[in-house]
C-alpha cells in the first residue's frame, strides 16, 4: 500500500523522504539513539525496549522457551491465580497488641479491590503515583497494589526521607494521593507545593488534626465499598503487562533519585522465576513465610515480601516499626520464618549482638562454642559433613543459635543489595546458617544471580537466574569487566529521564550495572567493584574505594565507617567514624562510645568514653593506634596512588537518618562530600610532610 501510495502522490512522497532524513536527527535528539519517541512507537506497531514516558510501553523480552517463555501476567492476573489457588490460606498476618490477626488470600484481594475503587472516588488518574509512606503494614500493601489496579503507579517512599525529598518524589509522579502512616510523616508532605495531589490517608493512629481531604484508613475503604464495579473492571481490563505500574526510586548514592519504571511483566515474571530458582515451596504443600521488615520502598522488600509471596501462596507477617531497633527477634521468634531476607547491615548487627552476648558467657560454653564453630565451618566450606561431630555441634550449639534467632524452620537466609563481608559469612556459616547471596539494583526489579545451597561459593553473588543473561563489558585480562543485564526483570526506563535511561542501557537493551565483575571457571559471579563510585587521581589512576575502606575497617576495629576521597586530587584521603551508641527511637548516633569500643580504647591505653574526645586526633593514643592500622593497610596497597596520604575522624558516625546512609546502608558518596567539604579542602591544602601534625603520612 505504502508503494501504490508513492506511485499515485509523488510529491507527498518527495517531501516524505525529504523529512524521513531529518527526522531521525530530531529523534535521536528527543529521545537518545536508536529509539523512537513513544508518541511515534505508538503510531508504529512495535513498542521499543525502553521508554521514559509513564504512559508508555516497551517490547518484552521474552525468550523462545524455558523461564523466559513463560506467558506474561498483569499484576490483576498474577494476584486472581493466587487467590483461585490459595484463597483460604492466610496472606498477611500483624500483632495488635498481644493478638495475632490475619486475613486470607480472597480477603487481600477483595481489600485490594475496594481500595482501588476508593482511590478512583478520590481523582487518582491513570499514571499518576499513589505515594506510600510508612513502615510496612497491610495497609501498605493494600496501597500498593489497589493503586495498581486502579491504573496509577505504587510509589513507596522512605520514612526516613526529609520533607523535601518526599515533595520532590510526590511532584516527580505526579502523586494525586498519599498514604502515611503517621502524623510524623504527614507533617512531610503538608505543603501547598503539591499539584497533583487530591487526598491523604493515614493508616496508623487518630487523627491529630482534622483537614480537608485528610482521611483515616476505615474513611478510606468506607469511600469505596458500596462503589460499583464497572470503571475499576474497565481500567484493569485495559492493563497490559508492558506498561508501567510501580515506581522505584533510587535511593540517591549516585545522584538525585531517579524513578526506575516497573512493568507488570517486570515483577510478575520476576516473582515467578525467583520462587522457581529458589524452589519455594507452593502453599498447598507447604506454606513458606516471611517476616517484613525492610523498607518497602526498596525493590529487594517489595520483591521478596509483597510478589514472590503472593506467587506461591506464602503468608508474610509484619514486624514492629522498631524492628531495627531490636524488636526484630522477638517477631522472628514468634513468626518462624522459612525464609529471610537481610541487608548486610542486618546480618552484621546480630553477629556483633551475638559476638557480645558470647563473650559474657561462661568460660566451658566460650570453648564449646569455638569448638562447634570450628566444626561448623570446616563442615560448610567443605560441604563433607563429619556426621558424628557436626552432629554433637549441632545439638549442642547450632539448634539453640537457630532458635534463638527465630531461624529454628528457616531454610532459606538471604543478603542481598549492599556487599557483605567475607567475615560476616563465615561467622554465620561457622553457625551452620548458610547467607546466600542476591545480588541485583532496582533496574533488574531487585535479584539477578542467586547463590543457592548447591549452588554456593563463599563471597561469590551466586549464579544466574534462568532466563536472564549476564554479559561482562570490556574485561580485563583477569576477566573483570562491567556487568550487565539482559531479561524480563530489565525495567522500562527512568520516569521522564530519557538521558539518563540511555546511559542505563546501551542500543542493544543491554542494563548497565556500573558494577566490576567477573565469573570463576563454573560461571559464579564475583563483585570486585563499583564504577559508579570509582575514584580516578589526578594522575589517572583508577581506584576502587570499597577495599581500601574494607580494609581499613578490618585493621582498626574502633572505625565504624570510612569514605576514601582522591577522586580529581593528588592523593588519597580519608574520612573516618568510630563505633558509637545510636539513638534508639531515632537512630541517630550518639557521642558515647559503644561499649565494644570503649573496651578497645581501653586495651590501647586511652580513657576515652565519646567520640568526642577522640575526633579530630584528641586523643593522641588512639590516633597512634589508627596511624599504625593504617600504614598497615599502605603497606598491602597495590601502588603508592593507593596509599592513605591523610585522614581524619569526623565529630559523628554516618547514619540513615543523618543522610550519609542509604536505606540499605551504602553510602551516599556525594551526600558526604558536601557534608565535610571543608575537612576534604583542608586535606589538599596542607602540605604533606613527615612532621604534620595532623594524620598525614609522607607521599611513598
Ligand atoms: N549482593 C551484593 N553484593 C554487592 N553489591 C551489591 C549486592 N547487591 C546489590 N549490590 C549493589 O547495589 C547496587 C544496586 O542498588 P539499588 O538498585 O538497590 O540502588 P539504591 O540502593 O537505591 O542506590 P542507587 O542510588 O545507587 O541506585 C548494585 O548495582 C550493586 O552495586
Amino acid at each position: 500500500s505504502h508503494l501504490k501510495f508513492a506511485l499515485s502522490r509523488p510529491e507527498i512522497c518527495c517531501a516524505g523522504i525529504f523529512l524521513y532524513g531529518t527526522l531521525p536527527i530530531c529523534i535521536n535528539k528527543l529521545s537518545g539513539k536508536g529509539n523512537r519517541p513513544d508518541s511515534l512507537s505508538l503510531a508504529m506497531a512495535e513498542p521499543e525496549r525502553w521508554t521514559s514516558r509513564g504512559d508508555g510501553e516497551v517490547k518484552l523480552r521474552m525468550g523462545e522457551s524455558g523461564f523466559a517463555a513463560e506467558p506474561p501476567l498483569t499484576v490483576d492476573q498474577m494476584f486472581k491465580t493466587a487467590v483461585e489457588r490459595f484463597g483460604s490460606y492466610t496472606a498477611l498476618g500483624w500483632k495488635e497488641g498481644e493478638q495475632t490477626k490475619t486475613i486470607n488470600y480472597q480477603e487481600y484481594y477483595q481489600a485490594c479491590r475496594t481500595a482501588a475503587k476508593s482511590f478512583l472516588k478520590l481523582g487518582l488518574e491513570r499514571y499518576h503515583g499513589v505515594g506510600i509512606l510508612g513502615f510496612n503494614s497491610a495497609e501498605w500493601f493494600i496501597s500498593d497494589i489497589a493503586a495498581i489496579m486502579a491504573g496509577g503507579f505504587a510509589v513507596g517512599i522512605y520514612t526516613t526521607n526529609s520533607p523535601e525529598a518526599c515533595q520532590y518524589l510526590a511532584e516527580n509522579c505526579k502523586a494525586n494521593i498519599i498514604v502515611v502512616e503517621n502524623h510524623k510523616q504527614l507533617q512531610k508532605i503538608l505543603q501547598d507545593k503539591l499539584p497533583h495531589l487530591k487526598a491523604i490517608i493515614q493508616y496508623k493512629d487518630a487523627l491529630k488534626e482534622k483537614r480537608p481531604n485528610l482521611y483515616t484508613w476505615a474513611e478510606f475503604m468506607e469511600l469505596g465499598r458500596d462503589e460499583s464495579n464497572t470503571q475499576l473492571d474497565d481500567i484493569i481490563a485495559t492493563q497490559k503487562p508492558n506498561q508501567c505500574c510501580t515506581l522505584i526510586y533510587t535511593s540517591g548514592t549516585t545522584g538525585q533519585p531517579k524513578g526506575v519504571m516497573l512493568s507488570h511483566d517486570n515483577l510478575t515474571w520476576t516473582a515467578f522465576a525467583v520462587g522457581r530458582h529458589v524452589q519455594l515451596t507452593e502453599a498447598t504443600k507447604s506454606q513458606e513465610i516471611v517476616v517484613s521488615y525492610l523498607p518497602l520502598s526498596h525493590i529487594a522488600a517489595q520483591m521478596v515480601d509483597i510478589w514472590v509471596t503472593m506467587k506461591v501462596g506464602g503468608a508474610t507477617y509484619f514486624a514492629q516499626p522498631d524492628a531495627l531497633k531490636g524488636s526484630l527477634v522477638n517477631t522472628m521468634r514468634e513468626v518462624r520464618p522459612t525464609a529471610f531476607m537481610g541487608v548486610p547491615r542486618v546480618w552484621e548487627k546480630m553477629q556483633e549482638k551475638m559476638k557480645s552476648v558470647g563473650a559474657k558467657s561462661s568460660t566451658v560454653r566460650r570453648k564449646v562454642a569455638v569448638w562447634a564453630k570450628g566444626v561448623g565451618l570446616k563442615t560448610n566450606l567443605t560441604m563433607a559433613r563429619t556426621p558424628v561431630n557436626y552432629r554433637l555441634a549441632k545439638k549442642l550449639v547450632f539448634r539453640k543459635v537457630r532458635k534463638a534467632l527465630g531461624l529454628d524452620r528457616c531454610t532459606k537466609c538471604y543478603t542481598g543489595a549492599a556487599p557483605i563481608t567475607k567475615d560476616t559469612l563465615e561467622f554465620f556459616l561457622s553457625l551452620d546458617i548458610p547467607v546466600y547471596e542476591l545480588y541485583g539494583m532496582s533496574e533488574s526489579t531487585g535479584p539477578h544471580t542467586i547463590s543457592l545451597p548447591d549452588a554456593f561459593r563463599l563471597t561469590s553473588v551466586g549464579k544466574l537466574i534462568p532466563g536472564c543473561e549476564t554479559k561482562i563489558h570490556s574485561p580485563d585480562q583477569e576477566g573483570n569487566g562491567e556487568i550487565c543485564f539482559w531479561g524480563r526483570h530489565v525495567f522500562m526506563g527512568y520516569l521522564n529521564q530519557a538521558d539518563k535511561t540511555e546511559d542505563a542501557l546501551d542500543t542493544e537493551g543491554w542494563l548497565h550495572s556500573g558494577d566490576l565483575g567477573k565469573h570463576d571457571d563454573n560461571g559464579f559471579l564475583f563483585i570486585t567493584g563499583r564504577i559508579k563510585e570509582l575514584i580516578i587521581t589526578a594522575g589517572g589512576e583508577n581506584i576502587p574505594p570499597v577495599p581500601i575502606e574494607d580494609a581499613v575497617k578490618e585493621a582498626v576495629s574502633l572505625v565504624s565507617n570510612a569514605m576514601l576521597i582522591g577522586d580529581k586530587r593528588k592523593f588519597l584521603a580519608m574520612l573516618l567514624t568510630i563505633k558509637c551508641q545510636v539513638n534508639g527511637d531515632t537512630g541517630a548516633p550518639e557521642d558515647e562510645l559503644t561499649p565494644e569500643a570503649v573496651e578497645l580504647c581501653r586495651k590501647l591505653g586511652s580513657n576515652a568514653m565519646r567520640v568526642s574526645e577522640i575526633a579530630g586526633g584528641r586523643d593522641r593514643v588512639i590516633h597512634a593506634a589508627i596511624q599504625e592500622g593504617i600504614n598497615r593497610v599502605n603497606e598491602n596497597a597495590t601502588s603508592n596512588a593507593q596509599r592513605i596520604q591523610k585522614w581524619i575522624i569526623l565529630d559523628q558516625d554516618f547514619s540513615i537518618t543523618g543522610g550519609e546512609l542509604g536505606p540499605t546502608m551504602k553510602l551516599k558518596r556525594p551526600v558526604v562530600m558536601k557534608m565535610y567539604k571543608e575537612q576534604v579542602e583542608h586535606f589538599y591544602k596542607e602540605v604533606v610532610t613527615p612532621s604534620t601534625p595532623d594524620n598525614s603520612l609522607p607521599p611513598k
